[in-house]
């Protein structure tokens, strides 16, 4: 889709206000070239003694009330015109939302965040600067130089007109060639902008490395010289955007000249009196907005068109995935990977092969394996963030695709090794699934989270904010909390992928108790633990070993041990690690 289509579909939609700031433009641009036609009528009468005292007061008068009526429209076709503008800045910016909510790892993998910043902010106020702006500045230049020419030539002198118009096709052409340049230049600047942005967002993010590591003279070089390559492309645009004045106001000149010099041998052979050459010079006067306006429409223009041009793909994109999903999760969700073969797009190695698994509710599934081998896509395939090549994941024996997503991934609870937190309270973060929980309820996820003493430790206890602009939590607190996020969540099935990586052991053997009493409770709910620490699933119903995408080992503890195995001496030298720790 054009931006032109974009702006005309947003017109029909919105056509009352384009409709009452055009008429109120019309009425403008009317009064605006009734005033020299008056002006010169004024200065006949003078000329000739006609009109005196009252009657000049009274011609004066409608002067200046088609001033103020003109002024008064201008504020209501300003008001009209904006607020239909942002309206479609409002929806460029929730559609694009919700298409960032849509899209999976692989989207996010391709765009940068600063990119997606710079398309909700500065992308979208170009494109709605186009649609309301210049929509209306194009059509009241245009109306206005009609109107202008027409009294020009019709209503003055049409040889006047002609001659004075000599220069504009001239005008016309320049204007052709600099807004090509502020195309070019507009593009440039926005995707500077972005490269800026993305500058920010990096180092905002990685301050402490960044630090830590005496990298900040580097960074704030990079930095200066990005600010420095996205201000010089803005002036690079503004520099051909200045253009367009000159370019006016050469050709005015040049029409004036040409004006005075033809009038003034009309006015000698007595075809047109000197009020009406008065009047047509206030019209060459007049010429200077349409010409304005032609220049700032088009730049407004180009640089909403290279906006559009950003944006529409990103708006575009097919969703990572495509939820066609129709059923619920049933009751008994019991999970299989069934025969799955699966490599990240664009990688030749693949990352899963031929994984035959399964895990009845209320049970306890453990996954470990060197690093890279696999843990954590077995659990993305589950939740749908990536499609398995071959074979198929399956939650109480529906195809995985046939669930709708949202209730699938409602029906697992998944915390990360490194879980995010919002800048909110703790109790607010924990209750991130359930709203509506109660303190009770929130204090009680935290105490089997073995994290509710932490908490209490906080200036505000559960009120403290976190997050960006909150305490900073530690690693392991902040694993807690998600633990306890997921766990008031209720879903039916906990996955924690290597969630329990920054937490003691003994910690660890805690939140694991806690969740076999909790089982109790709900003897369907079943629990993946993703872990390096064998300790954490030597409870477990079934252990899987994972080495290059394969299962190379599977049972319960005991028999891996017996099996002497990767699990077996992986075994043996963490425990020898522990006791070293303790001693
Ligand atoms: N988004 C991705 N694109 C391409 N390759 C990926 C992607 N994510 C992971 N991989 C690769 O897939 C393989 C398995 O990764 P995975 O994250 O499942 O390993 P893991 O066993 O969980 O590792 P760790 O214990 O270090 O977390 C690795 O070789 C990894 O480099």
């Amino acid at each position: 889709m054009s931006l032109t289509r974009l702006i005309a579909g947003h017109i029909r939609g919105h056509w009352r206000p384009y409709a009452a700031s055009a008429l109120m433009l019309s009425t403008i641009a009317i009064l605006t070239v009734w005033i020299p036609r008056q002006v010169g009528h004024v200065v006949d009468a003078l000329v000739a003694h006609r009109i005196a005292g009252w009657d000049l007061l009274r011609e004066l008068g409608l002067l200046v009330l088609a001033g103020l009526v003109i002024y008064l429209l201008r504020v209501g076709w300003r008001l009209a015109l904006y607020r239909t503008a942002y309206e479609l800045g409002r929806q460029l910016r929730t559609r694009l939302y919700a298409q960032l909510t849509r899209q999976g790892p692989t989207f996010f993998h391709a765009q940068r965040t600063g990119d997606l910043m710079a398309l909700a902010t500065n992308d979208v106020d170009a494109i709605e600067m186009a649609a309301g702006e210049a929509l209306l500045a194009a059509f009241d230049g245009s109306l206005t130089l009609m109107l202008v020419l027409a009294m020009m030539t019709l209503g003055i002198d049409w040889r006047l007109g002609l001659a004075a118009l000599i220069p504009f096709p001239l005008m016309a052409y320049a204007f052709w060639r600099i807004s090509n340049h502020v195309h070019v230049a507009s593009a440039d600047s926005l995707k500077r902008f972005s490269s800026l942005n993305q500058q920010v967002q990096d180092s905002l993010a990685g301050v402490r490395t960044v630090r830590a590591l005496g990298l900040v003279g580097r960074s704030r070089a990079q930095f200066s010289e990005l600010a420095q390559e996205a201000g010089t492309a803005t002036f690079q645009a503004q520099r051909w955007e200045a253009m367009f004045e000159p370019a006016v106001g050469l050709s005015l000149t040049a029409a004036t000249v040409i004006a005075l010099g033809v009038g003034a041998w009309l006015v000698g052979t007595n075809v047109i009196s000197i009020g009406q050459l008065t009047a047509f010079t206030m019209y060459l006067g007049q010429l200077i907005w349409p010409m304005f306006a032609a220049g700032w429409v088009l730049s407004l223009l180009e640089r909403g068109r290279a906006a559009w041009s950003r944006l529409h793909p990103v708006l575009e994109a097919p969703p990572g995935l495509v939820d066609t999903g129709t059923r619920d999760v049933p009751a008994q969700a019991d999970i299989a990977w069934d025969s799955i073969d699966f490599h990240y797009p664009g990688m030749s190695r693949p990352a899963l092969r031929d994984i035959q698994l399964a895990l009845a509710p209320g049970r306890t599934l453990g996954i470990v394996g060197a690093t890279g081998s696999g843990k954590s896509t077995l659990l993305r395939l589950l939740l749908r963030q990536y499609e398995p090549n071959v074979g198929t994941v399956r939650v109480g024996g529906l195809a995985a695709p046939e669930i709708r997503l949202e209730a699938l991934r409602r029906a697992l609870a998944w915390v990360p090794q490194e879980p995010f937190l919002f800048s909110a309270s703790v109790a607010e973060n924990i209750a991130l699934a359930r709203p509506e929980a109660t303190r009770e309820q929130i204090m009680e996820m935290a105490e089997l989270a073995a994290v509710h003493d932490d908490i209490a430790q906080l200036p505000q206890g559960y009120d403290t904010l976190v997050g960006e602009r909150g305490v900073t939590l530690s690693g392991g607190q902040r694993q807690r909390v998600a633990i306890a996020r997921a766990l008031l969540a209720g879903a039916p099935v906990l996955l924690l992928d290597d969630a329990l990586s920054a937490v003691d052991s003994g910690t660890e053997t805690q939140i694991l108790d806690h969740w076999r009493a909790l089982r109790l409770r709900h003897p369907e709910r079943s629990l993946v633990v993703v872990s390096h620490r064998l300790s954490a699933v030597m409870e477990a119903d079934e252990v899987v070993v994972l080495r290059e995408g394969r299962i190379v080992e599977r049972g319960r503890h005991e028999d891996l041990l017996a099996l002497g195995g990767w699990y077996a001496s992986q075994w043996r030298y963490q425990q020898l690690e522990a006791s070293l720790d303790a001693a």
